[in-house]
């Protein structure tokens, strides 16, 4: 099985979430194949809330309503993918470059439902370049400061995000303290986001494989 048949086998899996209403839906080719099989039940929810103009632009051409997050409340649930997961289900997000919006929804959401295929499930996180989304003036800044924290900063030259910034990929990291990195790299004056998911990582993580979609929780973890 290839891994794109993967990401549709935990997309397809994640359906078994839904129980109506308004959908948190986020950005990737894995939330791509959620977004497909979604179209096949819309008449079951109410719409959705998206994180990315690409996923916005699919749920409509499924004739799926997106709906603006100050109009809905606390939604009950997003599912989303991710760059690596660790098995506390603390995440690497952003490869895409939704990763401000996905944080948003997420926070915005009782339960976060991550898809991905078994090659996600990682030790430690870090082996994927982690994105940094950055106000454009302070690109210089922000990098000197990530080299500071002991990573390879690299402008992903050429891509602007839905919100109008930059992405600073950041390579050479292990992170063994994800919460704690989480929240440095947050206090960097200009960054927007950082791409680590670790003080609300995800409730439920589908991985698919071909061995068949494969579900863990936090608790598995302890
Ligand atoms: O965080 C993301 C986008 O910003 C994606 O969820 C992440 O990059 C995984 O993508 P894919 O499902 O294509 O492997």
């Amino acid at each position: 099985m290839d891994q794109d048949a993967m990401k549709r086998q935990a997309a397809e899996a994640a359906l078994a979430y839904v129980e109506g209403g308004v959908i948190g839906v986020g950005t990737g080719s894995t939330v791509n194949h959620f977004i497909d099989a979604l179209a096949g039940i819309k008449g079951q929810i109410e719409g959705a809330v998206s994180s990315s103009e690409a996923s916005t632009e699919r749920l409509k051409a499924h004739g799926i309503p997106v709906f603006d997050l100050n109009a809905t409340g606390e939604l009950t649930l997003y599912v989303d993918g991710a760059d690596e997961s660790n098995a506390r289900l603390q995440l690497i997000k952003g490869g895409g470059g939704a990763l401000t919006r996905e944080k948003i929804v997420a926070a915005a959401s009782k339960r976060f439902v991550c898809i991905a295929d078994e090659s996600k499930l990682v030790d430690v996180l870090g082996a994927f370049p982690l994105p940094v989304e950055v106000i454009p003036m302070a690109r210089s800044h922000v990098a000197r400061a990530l080299v500071e924290l002991g990573g390879t900063p690299v402008w992903r030259d050429g891509f602007v995000t839905d919100n109008g910034n930059l992405i600073l990929d950041v390579h050479h990291l292990e992170i063994q303290d994800p919460v704690a990195l989480e929240q440095q790299i947050n206090a960097i004056a200009g960054v927007v986001t950082v791409g680590i998911f670790a003080q609300r990582p995800a409730d439920v993580l589908i991985l698919g494989s071909a061995q068949g979609a494969r579900t863990l929780t936090v608790a598995d973890a302890d």
